[in-house]
């Protein structure tokens, strides 16, 4: 039994010594060092499904492997999901050493993994893969028309690498699968340019929550005459308003280098929760193309949505779950609660020397950013290495241009995991200064003294590494995991986090109560840390109601894309060619309808709030009435096809029809569009604060 103080239920675990030793043997051959104790119990507690909390730099890799080969060696297929596409080779690679001494085959699958490759590395014992990547190969494989065609993830034991950024952070963003509808194509060059001349507050507002803007009476009349004196709600012209408010809400509230970079002529997207660019992935439909105007680049055509999936839905297809990471007991609930995983804490195999200095509350932005230079000026002419951890790309590049250059900034861009990781290795050398995002280069140890310590000695002398966050967070979880990277394994460190009034979490968050005592002045100091605690806290309640109510809406979903594949795998099997391709065909035009369809109820169904009516429910009860009809539809379009068509080599082309000529991948985020979705989360925001107000 594990019997660790402090501990969340770990205490359950039970060591399987004989399973062990053999692992332990192989690691000590393969890799030429012998486990921690605290890592043998943090491979006991994942092999038992457990979510474990190790610190930063305690080794979870290994730890994660262990599991992973103990599990092997039941006979278990397993998959480690890792962070991104760089650390899933990485780790393969390096734990390869242990795998082959106990004559197991480990594989990873890049994004750039061909179908083939894919198809091999999956039947390997233990896969290193990001989830992304497995989720988009689970949606693709949905949507094949051979058998053989698919590369086939099995989804028996999962491993989820920072645990909590997987599938809390990013819990409520479906991976969508759309194919591009040539036929759609619709420029939104126009709207961008007759949109030019409005002004905020005059033409258009934008809500407190940035999350909606609206055309005013005087912005509707001045978009009326230049589009030559239309009626912008008639029927006709709903297109028009329709891509007058996309190419409004690319413009106001999607910022370039918060949202995206614009790279090799294109847009690239930044993962909101990883502060990292998102590969192939797209805004839906309009949203892209309006930004893409907005930047006045090449538009490319919309597409329709084939499939989509939540990372819950994806995950809980696994027989067995486990999960690591730094920060697991702050959503322990969540973890239970969304995916049945109970968690538990692993102590540090050495002490803690960390120093985590109180936060400095500043009145202004510009007052707490001429604190932060100083501090890191200060620091570095000691010959502290600094790392400082920013909101987003821009605040990065805007706060390394305010430096001077004397201090050799290095700046982590969020475009490339391999170059990041390269620069974060050499985070902890004698004197350097290093500005990333929250989750730049994460999974990369930074080793005081540079990647090979050669200089140790001179920076433990310094302090160790300075790590200074800018702003707060949306959850104090985020804090910890950027202290983090300070006092690895006992290694000496100090954290400093700085915030202001003005930042945009305690402006978006705080209630009418705090805004008056902010706008008083003269805050005490402990007040000033209680009102910025505060609105993390409120921010935290905020996304986990966005959370519940996201599952809960994708339930009704997750149950009827069960059936559906039950139906398709059947058609899959079938020997008949015509028939085959076919009822594919009709199945999978009728689940994009049905997707498309239930997307629109779900834009408007907040609006029955106002009719009494709970939405989830009532949501639930239209989806299951559209479903209902559902295989009758298929089978009467399969029937009318199969009249039409010949024994020709090519049915669907002699029936017209065509599937979408490429597919890419997205992850859908919250609230893209502003829409009714959105306005729907600004009005939990809006009443959590009033809570918050009241209490
Ligand atoms: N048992 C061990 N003996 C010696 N060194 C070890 C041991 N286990 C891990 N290490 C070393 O500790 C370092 C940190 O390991 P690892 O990167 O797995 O930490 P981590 O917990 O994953 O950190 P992060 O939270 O940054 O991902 C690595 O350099 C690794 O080689």
């Amino acid at each position: 039994m594990l019997g660790i103080p402090g501990s969340n239920s770990l205490g359950q675990v039970r060591l399987d010594e004989p399973l062990l030793a053999q692992v332990v043997d192989a690691v000590q051959r393969g890799l030429g060092y012998a486990p921690f104790d605290e890592q043998l119990r943090a491979a006991s507690a994942l092999h038992s499904g457990y979510a474990v909390e190790m610190d930063t730099g305690e080794g979870k890799t290994l730890a994660g492997a262990m599991a992973a080969a103990m599990l092997a060696l039941e006979g278990r297929h397993v998959h480690v999901l890792s962070a991104n596409d760089y650390l899933a080779r990485r780790d393969a690679e390096w734990m390869s050493a242990m795998f082959d001494r106990l004559g197991q085959r480990v594989s990873w699958i890049q994004q750039s993994t061909s179908p083939e490759e894919r198809r091999s590395a999956y039947r390997a014992d233990v896969v290193y893969v990001s989830f992304s990547e497995l989720g988009y190969d689970f949606l693709r494989d949905q949507h094949v028309e051979e058998m053989t065609d698919r590369v086939g993830p099995r989804f028996d034991v999962g491993i989820v690498d920072e645990a909590d950024a997987v599938m809390i952070d990013e819990g409520m963003t479906p991976l969508v699968l759309a194919g591009s509808d040539e036929a759609a194509v619709e420029s939104l060059v126009d709207a961008t340019a007759l949109i030019a001349p409005l002004q905020q507050d005059v033409h258009f507002e934008v809500d407190a929550d940035r999350a909606t803007v609206s055309l005013t009476d005087a912005g509707i009349d001045l978009i009326e005459n230049r589009a030559g004196g239309v009626n912008l709600f008639d029927a006709e012209h709903i297109g028009l308003l329709t891509r007058v408010n996309l190419a409004l809400h690319a413009r106001e509230l999607v910022q370039r280098d918060v949202d995206y970079l614009v790279a090799d002529d294109g847009i690239r997207l930044i993962n909101p929760a990883r502060g990292r660019v998102a590969q192939l992935q797209r805004w839906p439909d309009g949203l892209q193309a309006a930004v893409e105007a907005k930047e006045a680049l090449a538009v490319t055509p919309p597409g329709i949505i084939l499939d989509q999936i939540t990372v819950q839905d994806l995950l809980r297809r696994y027989q067995l779950l486990a999960g690591m990471s730094g920060t697991i007991l702050a959503v322990a609930d969540e973890l239970q609660e969304f995916y049945n995983l109970p968690s538990g804490r692993i102590g540090r195999h050495r002490p803690n020397r960390r120093l985590d200095l109180p936060r400095r509350v500043y009145a202004t932005g510009p007052d707490k950013h001429a604190a932060i230079t100083d501090e890191i000026a200060r620091r570095h002419a000691a010959g502290q290495p600094v790392l400082i951890g920013t909101q987003s790309v821009s605040e990065s590049e805007a706060l390394a241009a305010q430096l001077p250059a004397a201090l050799g900034v290095r700046v982590l861009n969020a475009r490339n995991d391999a170059e990041e990781a390269m620069i974060i290795a050499r985070a902890g050398e004698y004197g350097a200064v290093t500005i990333s995002t929250q989750m730049s280069g994460r999974g990369t140890d930074i080793r005081l003294g540079g990647a090979d310590e050669h200089d140790r000695e001179r920076v433990v002398a310094c302090g160790g590494l300075a790590v200074i966050g800018t702003t707060p967070y949306p959850s104090t979880r985020l804090d910890l995991q950027l202290r983090g990277r300070a006092g690895r394994q006992g290694d000496p460190g100090t954290t400093l986090s700085f915030a202001a009034f003005d930042d945009e979490l305690v402006q978006t968050n705080a209630t009418e109560g705090m805004r008056r005592r902010m706008a008083r002045g003269r805050v005490e100091e402990k007040a000033r840390e209680r009102l910025v605690r505060q609105a993390q806290t409120i921010a935290e309640s905020v996304r986990l109601d966005r959370h519940r109510s996201t599952w809960q809406y994708t339930r009704a979903l997750s149950r009827q894309r069960a059936k559906v594949l039950r139906v398709r795998d059947e058609a899959l099997a079938e020997p008949n060619r015509t028939r085959r391709l076919v009822t594919l065909f009709c199945l999978d035009e009728q689940w994009q309808g049905h997707l498309a369809r239930l997307a629109e109820i779900r834009d408007g169904i907040h609006l029955r709030r106002l009719a009494g009516q709970n939405p989830v429910d009532e949501f639930h009860r239209i989806a299951l009435r559209e479903f209902a009809s559902f295989f009758t539809s298929v089978d009467t379009a399969v029937r009318e096809r199969l009249q039409r068509v010949g024994d020709g080599s090519d049915p669907l082309a002699e029936l017209g029809l065509r599937r979408p000529s490429a597919t890419w991948t997205y992850m859908l985020r919250d609230d893209p569009l502003g829409d009714a979705a959105g306005r729907a989360a600004a009005e939990i925001h809006r009443r959590i604060r009033g809570v918050w107000d009241r209490a």
